[in-house]
């Protein structure tokens, strides 16, 4: 994957009035800074450190699952016991305060993606944020790289109960950025993005670049992409589904 002097325009007919998008693994490579504050945790914890190359494995159901992943990884896996469970709540809130004050040091978007938000939103596109990062890292991450505001809607992990494949963050953000989910599409790099958009009745693109647990050609998506490039065709022969859920 590289980035392309030239993108392709979007299409003239493009058929979404706005179009949400995954964080971890679609829109960023957060890996280095996820590893540094979990390494700073485990370091604290008086564990050995996990790599990078480890990391992307854990990312994706949230910061409670990453931080136990890496538990386990390390050794040390949390059970399920109340004592376990207490520990875990201990655990993902150092995580969090660690990564809330570096979310942006280590971590770039991926070739192109910043480019093509732009043409995005000049276009009149309503742009938004689905994640299951916690909410504080997902707008500091975000502001930190300047990307702020494009977004209408920015919804991540802590506002609601639910997270991806859940629907309702997916739903949360397109009532935020006032657009319909038979007007919506969405572009992730997991089966949880798939699953949420699913349920949600939005049509759903994939980036085969991101940390997908399992092929992203098997995750069940609409169109596969490559590159950022991709996306404006990829964008244009979706149709909004019919009838969303
Ligand atoms: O698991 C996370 O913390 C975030 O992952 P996501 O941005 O891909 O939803
Ligand atoms: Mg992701």
């Amino acid at each position: 994957m590289t980035a392309s002097r030239d993108l392709p325009p979007l299409p003239d007919d493009l058929p979404f009035d706005g179009i949400v998008f995954d964080l971890d693994g679609t829109l960023i490579d957060s890996v280095p800074d996820l590893t540094v504050a979990l390494n700073t945790l485990l370091g604290e914890e008086g564990l050995p450190p996990v790599t990078e190359a480890q990391v992307p494995a854990f990312v994706g159901q949230g910061a409670r699952i990453l931080v136990s992943k890496a538990m386990a990884a390390v050794g040390r896996p949390l059970t399920d016991d109340a004592a376990g469970y207490n520990d875990l709540e201990r655990l993902h809130d150092r995580f969090v305060a660690l990564y809330d004050a570096h979310p942006a040091d280590g971590t770039r978007p991926y070739p192109d993606a910043v480019p093509l938000l732009r043409a995005l939103h000049a276009r009149g596109v309503r742009l938004g944020v689905c994640t299951n990062k916690p909410q504080g890292p997902t707008v500091g991450v975000l502001r930190a790289l300047g990307l702020a505001d494009l977004f209408a809607g920015i919804v991540g992990a802590g506002l609601i109960p639910e997270r991806k494949p859940d629907p309702a963050p997916l739903l949360l953000a397109l009532e935020r950025m006032g657009v319909a989910p038979a007007r919506a599409a969405m572009v992730g790099d997991t089966p949880y993005d798939v699953g949420a958009a699913r349920a949600a009745g939005v049509p759903i693109i994939l980036v085969d670049f991101g940390y997908s647990p399992v092929p992203p050609a098997e995750a069940g998506a609409d169109r596969l992409i490559s590159a950022y490039a991709e996306l404006p065709a990829a964008l244009g022969a979706l149709r909004p589904l019919a009838n969303p859920a």
